[in-house]
């Protein structure tokens, strides 16, 4: 492992293409769309490629910026079609005012969707979104008075200003180009990192102050309101709607869309969405053998996603990296002094755990423990292994309920509340197994930290910016800020942490384990940093298994065992007290394990 100060030179990377290059190509197809003579079969397929990419781009913020599956994108897609198809046909209302209607529905859905399901992730989310999608089928074929059943809606009118075939195309492909270029921004906006965070890890997320059930929420609506604006413009496109068209088939063919395109970009989108609409037409010729079309088209697929796993623009992407590696511009380290909150305060209490208990079943990992961490101090945490010390800073930090329990921080009472809440009251932690998110630069993992409500620091980018560019110089690692957090080792990854949860101002730094790993040259520098820290007058609760680095550092001692506190106070007469000598030290206090 290399030592945590060795460090190679800074580099930013340059954005190979910028706002006005976006609006210039957008543009130009917009102008092409609306003034190319295609025919009538290429100008419907024009109009479905663009109004499904809509759509198809609802996925790229779902799954690939949130990580979330939803497998009911037709439906939402559905409802937009449908909502400007009744509205226009039965009821005579303008078609602007149905998009409008259709939006406000299909965010609705997808947000109570999302609020009720989302906890649940993974499997049970892709059932839920699965039976979604069939209860609208069921209710598109079967409330006929209402929707017309299998016969569907036809002589769908299109808006005034849009009325010619290529008017349309032309408005569709404005829609995609704008919704395009918000998708592209998002990833790099406050929305977006936190949707990336949570997908890259939703406990750091919510610890470093994230609201992981909002963010999730959002994405959810997100996703739903691009497929029902895609859905709307359909209807508007091809004059025709019917259930089968939304069919849960036609989810899966969204899902293959976005996955064979790239997930990870609105690029990706379109040309997956391009593809799948154009392979099939294509392989027409093919259609006289039976069977042969859907051999050829299915094995199609299976070779882009098995050679491509992250898509076709994923892979078309990382390839033109390498060029772009080859571009990039030393920087200067010239980031600021950082600032942490002193040991003001208006008490000298900065916590205090009352009676804390975490049973699981049976097991009492925390047992009615109680102790005080002083404003200012270091105080170490310490015990034999499973005498339940983690938990301990998990329930402290709300990623367990406490069995019974107060924690008061800073003279707020937060044992009822979640994680992100508790960050933004004053609370900074690490984990003993690092958690940063691993899709992202050092300095985005940093400003993750720093950007809950409770830092003073502001909402504005570039102070956001400076604070974690100041965090990562304080640990060492200020020169690297723009290096993925892949590319640093062990050791550096556990500074990344220490500032992420410093760029996030907290009251208190609780640190879980973070010698854990450390060879002997990275231990010196941590305790080095520690007590750099410290001397700012933060306040640190600290477990560590390393005696040298705890008795270097802390100025109180807890000892637990076996859930219990059986010591509290002093290094010296903590560690000579015998019930932690026998329990823990054993006979040498400097090397207990
Ligand atoms: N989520 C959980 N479900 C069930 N048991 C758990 C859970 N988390 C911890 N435990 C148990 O609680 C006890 C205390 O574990 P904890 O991780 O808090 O100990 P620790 O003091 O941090 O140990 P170490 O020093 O090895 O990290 C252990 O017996 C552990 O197996």
């Amino acid at each position: 492992m290399t030592s945590i100060t060795d460090a190679p030179p800074a580099v930013r990377r340059t954005a190979p293409f910028g706002l006005l290059g976006y609006v210039v190509l957008a543009a130009v197809v917009v102008y092409y769309a609306a003034t190319h003579p295609f025919d009538g079969y290429i100008t419907n397929i024009l109009m479905q490629a663009a109004t499904y990419s809509v759509a198809v781009m609802g996925l790229t913020v779902v799954l690939g910026l949130c990580g979330q599956i939803n497998l009911a994108q037709a439906a939402f897609f559905g409802l937009g079609a449908y909502a400007v198809g009744l509205g226009t046909v039965d009821y005579g209302l303008n078609f602007w005012l149905c998009v409008g209607l259709g939006l406000v529905l299909v965010v609705a859905a997808g947000a109570f969707l999302g609020t009720s399901t989302l906890r649940l992730g993974g499997h049970y989310l892709a059932m839920v979104t699965i039976s979604f999608q069939q209860i609208v089928t069921l209710v598109m074929v079967n409330w006929i008075p209402m929707t017309h059943g299998p016969d569907g809606v036809s002589r769908i009118p299109r808006p005034g200003l849009f009325t010619s075939a290529q008017g349309y195309l032309a408005f569709c492909v404005t829609v995609l180009a704008v919704v395009g270029y918000m998708v592209w921004r998002l990833p790099a906006s406050p929305l977006g990192r936190a949707m990336r965070a949570v997908r890259d890890n939703e406990l750091a997320a919510s610890v470093a102050g994230i609201d992981v059930q909002r963010t999730k929420v959002t994405a959810f609506a997100i996703c739903a309101s691009l497929g029902g604006l895609g859905g709307a413009l359909f209807a508007g496109g091809f004059a025709y709607v019917s259930p089968d068209q939304f069919s849960f088939a036609e989810s899966i063919v969204f899902l293959t869309m976005v996955l064979l395109g790239g997930v990870a970009s609105p690029i990706g989108a379109v040309v997956g969405t391009g593809l799948l609409i154009l392979i099939p037409e294509w392989l027409r010729f093919l259609k006289s053998v039976p069977g042969l079309y859907l051999a050829i088209y299915g094995l199609a697929v299976i070779l882009i996603v098995l050679f491509m796993p992250d898509g076709i623009w994923g892979w078309f992407s990382q390839w033109t990296r390498r060029f772009g590696r080859a571009a990039v511009a030393a920087v200067p380290a010239d980031a600021a002094a950082l600032e942490l909150r002193g040991s003001v305060g208006h008490n000298n209490e900065v916590l205090r755990v009352e009676g804390l208990a975490k049973h699981f079943g049976g097991l009492k990992a925390v047992d009615g423990v109680s102790f005080t961490v002083k404003r200012g101090s270091v105080h170490a945490l310490i015990g034999p292994n499973g005498s339940g010390k983690t938990t301990t800073l998990n329930v402290l930090s709300g990623i367990y309920t406490p069995t019974a329990g107060k924690m008061v921080l800073d003279g707020t009472d937060v044992s009822n509340l979640p994680p992100h809440r508790r960050t933004i009251a004053g609370l900074g932690r690490t984990f003993q197994n690092i958690r940063l998110f691993r899709s992202m630069t050092a300095v985005e993992n940093v400003i993750i930290g720093a950007e809950h409500p409770g830092n003073p620091v502001g909402k504005a980018h570039h102070a956001l910016d400076a604070r974690a560019r100041a965090a990562l110089a304080f640990v060492g690692l200020g020169d690297r800020a723009d290096e993925m957090v892949t590319s640093f080792s062990y050791g550096h990854q556990r500074l990344i942490e220490i500032a992420r949860a410093l760029a996030g101002n907290p009251t208190l730094l609780l640190l879980d384990e973070p010698a854990a790993g450390l060879n002997s040259t990275e231990k010196v520098e941590l305790t080095g940093l520690l007590k750099r820290i410290a001397a700012k007058g933060l306040t640190i609760l600290i477990i560590d298994h390393d005696m040298t680095l705890v008795s270097d550092v802390a100025e109180h001692i807890t000892v637990l065992n076996f859930g219990r506190r059986i010591a509290d106070g002093d290094p010296v007469s903590v560690l000579n007290h015998p019930d932690v000598v026998t329990a823990y030290l054993g006979s040498e206090p400097d090397a207990p394990h």
